[in-house]
């Protein structure tokens, strides 16, 4: 399997009673597959997947695996939790879920494990995983750092696929995995303002939030790094990487959903405690990038 191109961790839209929007879900991931994005993932951070009921996150597959079934697309499904046990019972889980194409497993959060149980927690989840797994490094949300030297040893691991490297900037461990990969080992860019120096540096492509936006542009970003264009690809990424700033200028996906709201593509921007509304200063910014 290959992760290249651009992935969507789809926002979780709610309705005006407070419910999933279902059909809303539906229309944003069939419109960013229309417009050239590689494959959806489900209960990324994006969707405030902490905030969901069991039912929701099952409701929320559902429909991402109805519309990825329907487009041929590939599904990342969000897995992790800080404890290994409990993830491993979740990746097994996914057995029910054939549309489900890789898990995308954080860090143990909050722990703070050594890097040496990092890697004994992913050691033991590849043991129990139906499918590829993609390590989410980020440490700035799970208080865990993972040095270059560990992230090429889990590369190396059966069904570690890759990494969803999102640590905050373009750091000496960044530029120093994506000069040696492990082989069958591909980076994706978490830290959507990074994305254009990340492909730059040889990433497959990039799971981004901001990509709900302009998809089509975050499309042709990754193209014309791949193809060569450079000066097609620091123009693009310049301007995208501005788009992505404002789109984090409040926490994640809260500037997002008041975007797509005045834009009529969900049906409210709400978001759930503890997160709260953001500014129309905020969400004004980016409409003005658009
Ligand atoms: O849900 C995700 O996957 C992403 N989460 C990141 C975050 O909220 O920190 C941002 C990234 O664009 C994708």
């Amino acid at each position: 399997m290959t992760l290249r191109g651009v992935h969507i961790p789809l926002i979780t839209p709610f309705a005006e009673n407070g419910e999933l929007a279902v059909e809303a879900l539906e229309g944003l991931a069939h419109a960013v597959l229309d417009e050239g994005a590689a494959g959806l993932v489900a209960l990324g951070t994006t969707a405030e997947v902490a905030m969901l009921s069991e039912e929701e996150r099952r409701a929320v597959l559902e429909t991402c695996a109805r519309v990825c079934r329907e487009r041929h697309a590939p599904l990342m499904v969000g897995a992790g939790s800080a404890d290994t046990r409990s993830t491993a019972e979740a990746l097994v889980a996914l057995k029910a879920w054939p549309e489900v194409t890789a898990a995308l497993v954080t860090v143990p959060s909050f722990v703070r494990p050594s890097e040496a149980g990092v890697f004994a927690h992913f050691t033991a989840l590849v043991e129990r995983t139906p499918v590829p797994l993609v390590i989410y490094n980020i440490p700035y949300r799970t208080g865990q750092s993972v040095g270059v030297a560990t992230l090429r040893r889990l590369g190396e691991l059966p069904m570690v696929t890759g990494v969803k490297h999102a640590v905050g900037g373009v750091d000496l461990d960044t530029v120093m995995l994506l000069a040696d990969l492990p082989s069958d080992f591909e980076v994706l860019a978490g830290d959507d303002p990074f994305f254009s120096a990340l492909l730059a540096l040889g990433a497959s492509g990039g799971i981004l939030a901001s990509a709900h936006l302009h998809t089509a542009r975050f499309v042709e970003l990754e193209q014309a790094w791949r193809s060569g264009d450079a000066e097609r690809a620091r123009v693009l990424g310049h301007r995208l990487s501005a788009l992505s700033a404002s789109v984090f200028a409040e926490p994640n996906p809260t500037v997002l959903k008041g975007v797509l709201h005045s834009q009529g593509r969900i049906p409210t921007a709400s978001v759930r405690l503890p997160l709260v509304p953001a500014g129309s200063a905020s969400i004004e910014a980016v409409l003005r990038l658009l």
